[in-house]
């Protein structure tokens, strides 16, 4: 599987309240966006990955927010089906290598960049994305290192998603845009279907 071309945008999503997440996770797929990220921000994300990945049979879930080796197996026990981490160490890669599921490595320089390809992995995270220069920073690395593709996230919404995917080294961006906390707060999933369907319409 590659992650970065199951769908054009992944939602970035943190949960407070486990009960939310089998709703959540339906109304991201209804509304188009079936690869969803949980991150391991709180403290019944790894429950809520565990229940959307057995209630919820067509969304693709993954952890976010993959700090460490211990992080790694916690989530391929819960049942994460791809890992996101926010940049990368020897350690944290090689537990990442030796779980046997996809992942993105986060990167935001160019020796972070030759780094990781060194070893292998050209689909990267790029993080943060905005923070870090943006579309134009993605721009100047697609020169010298062509071969390595990216999901942008940090500072992406539904208006500036556009000009990243238009990038040849974009395969997807992320963020958190699609689950905002107000609407989880009240229930209303029919927003967030609305907000997922608009960004599975944006091209690749
Ligand atoms: O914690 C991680 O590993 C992450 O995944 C970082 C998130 O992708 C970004 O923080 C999302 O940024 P916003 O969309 O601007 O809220």
């Amino acid at each position: 599987m590659t992650i970065l071309d199951l769908a054009p945008v992944v939602p970035v999503v943190v949960i407070d309240d486990v009960e939310t997440a089998v709703p959540l996770a339906r109304a991201l797929v209804a509304g188009g966006l079936p690869v969803i990220e949980v991150t391991l921000r709180t403290p019944c994300a790894l429950d809520a990955i565990g229940r959307i990945a057995a209630e919820v049979p067509d969304a693709v879930i993954g952890a976010g927010t993959v700090r460490t080796p211990a992080d790694v197996r916690a989530s391929t026990r819960a049942g994460a089906r791809f890992l996101v981490s926010p940049g990368g160490t020897p350690r944290l890669i090689d537990a990442m290598l030796d779980s046997g599921v996809p992942f993105l490595p986060g990167a935001a320089t160019a020796s972070e960049v030759l780094a990781l390809a060194e070893r292998g992995l050209t689909e990267l995270k790029f993080f943060p994305a905005g923070p870090a220069g943006g579309v134009a920073y993605l721009k100047a690395l697609a020169g010298p290192i062509p071969e390595v593709r990216f999901c942008p996230t940090g500072g992406i919404r539904l208006e500036t998603a556009p000009e990243y995917l238009a990038l040849p080294n974009v395969g997807c961006v992320g963020g958190t845009w699609l689950t905002p906390a107000d609407a989880l707060a009240v229930g209303d999933y029919a927003r967030i279907e609305k907000l997922a369907s608009e960004a599975a319409a944006l091209r690749r």
